[in-house]
C-alpha cells in the first residue's frame, strides 16, 4: 500500500505468534519490487479495549513507535475486511483511533504530542523545546539551524526555512542529524516551509527509512511545532512531496491526521525470512 507515496507493507500475522524479523525487513526492502519505508504488522491484541496491536518496522530492521501515514492503510485494509467503523490500535507510542471516511479519506487520531526534552529524547536539557541549539553548515552561516523539536510518540525535528524546501541537500544533511548526539534515540529530521497560518510545505529524511514521499508523524510534529511557535494555527494543510495532508490539533491536545491510502497489490510473505511471494493484482 502506500499513504501519499509513503511505502507500506501491511503485515497481517493475526493468529500467529510469528513477528517481522529485522533481517526480513531488510531483505524485503532489498527486492526493488517490495521496498517500503515501513511495515506496518497487524498482531492480535494485547491490551483489553484494543483490537489489534501494531508493530512498526523501519526499512533498516529498526522498530518505530509511530507511523501516521501507515495507521491510514492499515485503517483502510481493515475497513476493507470488516466494514467501515472505528478501529483502536495499540502502538508503542500508546493508543491510537484510526476511521475511513464516505469519500475514502482517513482519519487517525495520533495521541498528544509530547515537548519535554527527556520525552523526546534529547541528550542534553533544554527548557525551551521550541528552539533548540543545533545547526549544520559554517558556524557563522548555518544552512539549517535551531529546530523546534517534538514527540508524537516517535522523536522529531523541524527545521524552519524561509525558502525553496527544495533547495536543500536533505539527502545529505538528513543522515548526519538523524544520528546527531544530541538525539540518543536518533531523530526524523523535516524541513519546513510556512506559507501561511494553514499551510506548510515539508520534506522529511526519516529515521531508518531515509527520504520519504510522506511522513504523517513529521507532518504532525512540524502543525504543532508551528503552533506553539506561532507560526501557524492550529490546523493546516501539510503539503510533503507525495501531497496534502490534513493536520488539526484539537482543544483535547489529540492530534488528528487526515489523508488518503492506496492498496497496491497483495502476497505472501515469510516474516523470519523476508521471502515472498506475488499472488493478488490490486
Ligand atoms: N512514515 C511514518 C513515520 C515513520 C517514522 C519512523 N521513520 C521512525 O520514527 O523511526 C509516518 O507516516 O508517520
Amino acid at each position: 500500500m502506500n499513504g501519499l507515496g509513503n511505502q507500506i507493507i501491511v503485515a497481517d500475522l493475526r493468529g500467529t505468534a510469528a513477528r517481522v524479523s529485522p533481517q526480513a525487513a531488510i531483505a524485503i526492502n532489498a527486492r526493488p519490487e517490495t521496498r517500503f519505508d515501513q511495515i506496518m504488522a497487524i498482531h492480535d491484541p494485547r491490551t483489553p479495549g484494543t483490537a489489534h496491536h501494531i508493530e512498526i518496522i523501519n526499512s533498516d530492521g529498526t522498530l518505530a513507535q509511530a507511523c501516521g501515514n501507515g495507521m491510514r492503510c492499515v485503517v483502510q485494509a481493515l475497513s476493507a475486511e470488516k466494514g467501515r467503523q472505528r478501529f483502536t490500535f495499540e502502538t508503542l507510542a500508546g493508543i491510537i483511533f484510526g476511521e475511513e471516511a464516505e469519500d475514502g479519506q482517513i482519519s487517525v487520531d495520533m495521541g498528544t504530542p509530547k515537548f519535554a526534552w527527556y520525552d523526546i529524547p534529547l541528550n542534553e536539557e533544554f527548557a525551551d523545546t521550541r528552539q533548540v541549539e543545533l545547526q549544520i553548515g559554517p558556524i557563522d552561516a548555518p544552512v539549517l539551524h535551531s529546530p523546534s523539536v517534538a514527540s508524537m510518540g516517535n522523536p522529531h525535528a523541524t527545521f524552519w526555512v524561509k525558502d525553496d524546501v527544495w533547495s536543500y541537500a536533505l539527502d545529505r544533511f538528513g543522515p548526519l542529524l538523524e544520528n546527531h548526539p544530541l538525539f540518543p534515540e536518533r531523530c526524523n529530521i523535516s524541513i519546513a516551509n510556512v506559507v501561511n497560518a494553514e499551510r506548510i510545505i515539508l520534506r522529511t529524511w526519516e529515521r531508518g527509512a531515509g527520504l520519504t514521499q510522506a511522513c504523517g508523524t513529521a507532518a504532525c510534529a512540524a502543525l504543532v511545532n508551528g503552533a506553539r511557535t506561532r507560526r501557524t494555527g492550529r490546523k493546516a494543510v501539510v503539503t510533503v512531496p507525495g501531497g496534502d495532508l490534513v493536520v488539526d490539533w484539537l482543544d483535547n491536545d489529540h492530534v488528528v491526521l487526515t489523508g488518503p491510502a492506496e492498496r497496491e497489490w497483495a502476497g505472501r510473505l515469510d516474516p523470519a525470512t523476508g521471502a515472498w511471494t506475488r499472488s493478488e493484482a490490486a
